[in-house]
C-alpha cells in the first residue's frame, strides 16, 4: 500500500518520521480509508518508557507524521491533484497537541486514525486517536501549514 510520503519530492522525503529516503527514521505512510486516513506502526522493543509501554514521545512524533500526511492527503483532494512521481503538496507542523488516556502497549501494531477537522486554502487541523490492540490510548490535535516548494532550500 502506498502513502502519501511516497509521492513526497525528495528533498521532503527525508523526514525522521516519514520519508522513505531516512534510513534511521520510521518510514510511516498515511493513506485514505474512507473519509478518515490511517498510518500504522509497530514499535520496536527499544522505544520503551517503562518495560512493556511506549515512550510518549515516540507516540507524539507518529501523531505529528500521521498529521501532516493528512493534510497533504487532504490538500491534494481539495486541488484535485492526482498523485504520481513526487507532485504531493508539502506540508510542515504548525502545532502538535498530544493527551495520553492511557499507556500504549509496545507488543503490537498501533493504528492511528486522522479526521480533516477544518481546511482552509493553506492551513489543515487534523484530528488523531492512537489505537493499540483495539484500544484508543492516545489523542492529538496537529496543524499543518502548506509551504512553498522552495521551503528549507
Ligand atoms: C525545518 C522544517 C522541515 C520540514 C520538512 C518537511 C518534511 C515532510 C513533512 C513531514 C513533516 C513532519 C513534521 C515536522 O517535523 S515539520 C518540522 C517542524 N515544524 C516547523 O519547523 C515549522 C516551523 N514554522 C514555520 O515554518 C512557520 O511558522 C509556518 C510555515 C508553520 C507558518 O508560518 P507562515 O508565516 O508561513 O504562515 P502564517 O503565519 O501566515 O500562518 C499560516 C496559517 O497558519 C496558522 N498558524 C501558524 N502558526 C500556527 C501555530 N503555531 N498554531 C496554530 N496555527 C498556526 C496561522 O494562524 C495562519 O492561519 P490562517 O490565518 O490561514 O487561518
Amino acid at each position: 500500500m502506498k502513502g502519501i510520503q511516497d509521492y513526497y519530492h525528495d528533498h521532503f522525503a527525508q523526514c525522521y518520521g516519514c520519508g522513505r529516503l531516512n534510513e534511521h527514521g520510521h518510514h510511516l505512510k498515511t493513506y485514505w480509508d474512507g473519509e478518515h486516513t490511517i498510518t500504522k506502526f509497530i514499535p520496536k522493543e527499544y522505544h520503551t518508557a517503562i518495560p512493556g509501554f511506549v515512550y510518549g514521545g515516540m507516540l507524539a512524533s507518529v501523531i505529528d507524521c500521521h498529521g501532516t500526511g493528512s493534510a497533504a492527503l487532504a490538500f491534494a483532494k481539495q486541488q484535485n491533484i492526482e498523485l504520481c512521481e513526487h507532485n504531493a503538496p508539502r506540508c510542515v507542523t504548525a502545532s502538535l497537541q498530544v493527551k495520553y488516556l492511557k499507556p500504549t502497549p509496545i507488543d503490537g501494531e498501533i493504528e492511528i486514525k486522522g479526521t480533516i477537522a477544518k481546511i482552509n486554502e493553506r492551513k489543515a487541523t487534523i484530528v488523531a486517536e492512537l489505537y493499540a490492540g483495539g484500544n484508543l490510548c492516545v489523542t492529538g490535535e496537529i496543524v499543518a501549514v502548506l509551504v512553498p516548494d522552495n521551503f528549507g532550500e
